[in-house]
Formats: C-alpha cells, sequence, structure tokens
C-alpha cells in the first residue's frame, strides 16, 4: 500500500538568477526538472514512500540554470540529484533504489528473489527500451518502435495476479517505465495517429491502473508543452 499523499504545492523552479537553498545543511533535498522523465522516477518514488516531510523537492529551470548547481551540488549538471547525509548522488535508477533502500515507507521491491530479479531485468532493459523508441522516430517509427512495446506486453503477462510488472505489487520496474511511457503514448498519438495500447491489453490496462496513483499523478507532464519539446527535438530537420 501506498503511503498516504497530501495535496503539494512545489516552489516555482530555481533560475540563474536563484540563490542556492542553504546547502548541506543537513536538509534532503531531491533536486528535479518538473520536465524530466529521469528525475520524474525519483518524484514518484519519494511520494509512493509518503516522504514529503522527509525529502524536499527542488524544482531546477534546465533551461536557465543556476551556475552553483553544477559548482556546489552535483558536477554532472543533470537531474535528478539527491542531497543527502552530506553528499550527493544522481542517476535516477541508483536513486529510485537508494530512496527504496534508504528510507522509510512501503518497499518498492518484493523479497521475493524471482520477483526481484524479473524486476532488476526489467529495470536494465530501460536504456534499451527508450533507446529503440527514440531512434525509431527516425526512421519508420510505429514499425520499428513496435518491438519495445512488445517487450513490455509480454514482461506484463508473466504474472497473472496482477496489472503491474511484478503482479499485484506497485515496484520500481513500474516506476522506471511510466514516465517515458506516458510520453510515447502523447506523441505517438498526436505525431504517428498510433495508440501504442493497440493490440496490446495488458499495456492498456497497466496505463489505466498506474493513472490512479496518487503518487504519480502530480508528477505527469504537460501533453502539449511535450508534444512541442518532441516535435523541435526529433522531427525537425
Ligand atoms: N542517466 C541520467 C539521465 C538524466 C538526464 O539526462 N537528465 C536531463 C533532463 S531530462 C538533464 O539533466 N539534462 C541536462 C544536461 O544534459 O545538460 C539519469 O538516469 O538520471
Amino acid at each position: 500500500m501506498a503511503a498516504a499523499t497530501v495535496n503539494e504545492h512545489l516552489p516555482t523552479p530555481l533560475d540563474a538568477t536563484s540563490e542556492p537553498p542553504p546547502l548541506f545543511d543537513g536538509t534532503t533535498r531531491l533536486y528535479i526538472c518538473l520536465s524530466c522523465p529521469f528525475a520524474q522516477r525519483t518524484w514518484i518514488t519519494r511520494n509512493y514512500k509518503g516522504l514529503y516531510d522527509k525529502i524536499k523537492v527542488v524544482p531546477i529551470n534546465l533551461q536557465s540554470r543556476p551556475a552553483w548547481y553544477k559548482e556546489r551540488v552535483y558536477p554532472e549538471n543533470k537531474v535528478p540529484s539527491l542531497e543527502h547525509n552530506g553528499k550527493v548522488i544522481g542517476e535516477s535508477l541508483d536513486l529510485i533504489k537508494y530512496i527504496d533502500s534508504n528510507f522509510e515507507g512501503p518497499s518498492l521491491l518484493p523479497n521475493d528473489h524471482a520477483k526481484k530479479q524479473f524486476a532488476e531485468d526489467l529495470i536494465a532493459y530501460t536504456d534499451t527500451f527508450n533507446k529503440t523508441v527514440y531512434t525509431s522516430f527516425k526512421g519508420d517509427t510505429v514499425k520499428e518502435a513496435g518491438p519495445a512495446f512488445d517487450h513490455l506486453e509480454n514482461a506484463l503477462s508473466k504474472f497473472e495476479d496482477g496489472p503491474f510488472f511484478l503482479g499485484h505489487e506497485f515496484s520500481l520496474a513500474d516506476v522506471a517505465y511510466i514516465p517515458f511511457v506516458e510520453r510515447f503514448q502523447i506523441v505517438f498519438s498526436v505525431l504517428w495517429n498510433y495508440d501504442i495500447t493497440a493490440g496490446r491489453p495488458k499495456l492498456a490496462k497497466w496505463i489505466e491502473v498506474v493513472n490512479k496513483i496518487d503518487a504519480y499523478k502530480p508528477t505527469k507532464t504537460d501533453p502539449k508543452e511535450l508534444v512541442e519539446h518532441y516535435k523541435a527535438r526529433f522531427l525537425a530537420q
């Protein structure tokens, strides 16, 4: 069971003119960008575990990035990153595991060895999944991306007992994919007139159920901004 959610009002993203927060004062801070799918993974994890007071979300404006972010927080200059116990760590897939195992709240990885291994395999496949889909934008998109969505449909068929990758329990495997599937569903529909769930009933059900999770709802991206961003980034000649 997810922890209770709160109706959170996040601060305006910090930009190049913003002073840094009082860094390394003992506050745990999760630096994100509101439209970043990698950061969204960590944001969902933090919400699902009910860590609203324990982990402060600090949105950053990546278009007008504050210099102190690279210089004093995270030299890779990307989001997400987590300031915790006097150090800063990054990489969304490492971070979701880190948050899950170092903080209180419902566990997002099962104890069952086979299920845990399946979650690890799925998490390891996310880069291939994303690469296959992003590469397809430059080619015969619907045809080339098909196997990536079929992979998810097959994975979702593994356990009979529920709509999620590991069956009835929501896990880090779901967290790792949903930000990207959310974006792909929108852009395939708007730009290629293609429904990624057509002929993929498990994927359709999974998306429907994940959309009801309170920890996920406030993290969803703005579809209009997304389509404009994808047009400019992937379809411009
Ligand atoms: N592998 C990283 C990727 C993070 C990433 O690329 N974040 C983007 C925003 S969506 C970013 O910070 N881009 C800024 C840049 O590359 O300068 C992760 O999983 O956390």
